[in-house]
């Protein structure tokens, strides 16, 4: 028998204790998983420039997906383009609209060919340490994310290994990866989104009429062709596994000024559009005669500007 006060004491200690817990320690439960899409619109309205494209295609797809209570598949988004056009800033927003600590989130995975792949002779230590990680942490957390950046430079037949988890089975050995999120990052079919993007530009019509089904073509084939990539035979494409190949354009000079006066917010600076404006007219641009595309798209800014302010 305990006093009326000290099991009130007793539940309300268990209460604000299981709070801090869930607080200080990240839990797979709607504390710290969900999905929010207007921030994500927003986020990609304010945030990532130059991409109307890549924008529509993923909202309208995650928040089908994460609105969809009962899907038959995991998600599995495909991102191409090239360099520095936002391909990772739009997996971090992505990771920001559903995980509360975003990148940060132990449940979302970031995996890079030359960093965690690097080596030709470990393929299959790899594959295999590749699937339990991936089977590890969806058994512990079923709304994990998984991104695969330089998928170009990935050994073909490395990502086969997980596509078993990228089916639509019910379950595998008792897991299901039916909430799980799979991201891949590749420059190929960037140059073939650059043609498409010129010969717009070369008909007189606006970049913002460009639609999905005019890149498509574009990157299935240069994704299709390319001996070297890591999607190269890999049967998740024969198998259309892939939900949706979302189209990165390259970046204009005017996108390059955005992305430097956005830096120079992030800094807490004044954005001075002078400064900016002259750091952009000093990068490389293609085609050589146009000076249409920036070469390395945004990825320089940062530490472009600090010759520059
Ligand atoms: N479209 C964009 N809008 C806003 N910022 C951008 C955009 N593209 C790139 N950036 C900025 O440029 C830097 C590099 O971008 P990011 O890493 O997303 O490019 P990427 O397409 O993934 O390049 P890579 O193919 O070389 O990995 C980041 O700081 C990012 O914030």
């Amino acid at each position: 028998f305990e006093p009326i006060s000290t099991s009130f004491i007793g539940a309300g200690a268990c209460y604000f204790g299981n709070k801090l817990y869930k607080y200080l320690y990240e839990t797979c439960d709607v504390n710290w998983i969900r999905f929010n899409s207007s921030n994500l619109e927003v986020a990609l309205n304010k945030e990532l420039f130059g991409q109307h494209v890549a924008s529509r295609v993923v909202l309208k797809t995650v928040t089908g997906y994460m609105q969809n209570p009962n899907p038959k598949k995991p998600l599995v988004l495909s991102l191409h383009g090239w360099t520095g056009t936002g391909k990772n800033l739009m997996s971090q927003l992505i990771a920001e609209s559903i995980y509360h600590k975003g990148m940060e989130s132990g449940f979302v995975h970031l995996f890079t060919a030359t960093a965690h792949f690097q080596h030709q002779k470990h393929l299959e230590t790899y594959k295999e340490q590749l699937q339990m990680w991936v089977k590890g942490n969806v058994t512990k957390c079923p709304r994990s994310m998984f991104i695969f950046d330089e998928m170009d430079k990935m050994q073909p037949g490395l990502i086969d290994s997980i596509k078993p988890y990228l089916d639509y089975y019910d379950n595998l050995d008792g897991v299901s990866y039916r909430q799980a999120i799979f991201i891949f990052l590749s420059n190929a079919g960037g140059e073939k989104i650059a043609e498409v993007a010129l010969n717009f530009w070369n008909a007189g019509q606006e970049r913002e009429e460009i639609e999905l089904k005019d890149l498509e073509m574009a990157i299935t084939l240069s994704v299709f062709n390319n001996k070297q990539s890591g999607f190269w035979h890999a049967t998740l494409i024969d198998k259309h596994l892939v939900d949706v190949y979302v189209p990165f354009l390259p970046l204009e000079q005017k996108h390059v000024v955005q992305c430097g006066l956005a830096e120079m917010v992030a800094r807490k600076m004044k954005p001075d559009k002078e400064v900016v404006e002259r750091m952009a007219q000093d990068l490389n641009y293609f085609p050589k005669e146009h000076r249409l595309f920036a070469t390395q798209g945004c990825k320089v800014i940062s530490s472009r500007l600090d010759y520059y302010i």
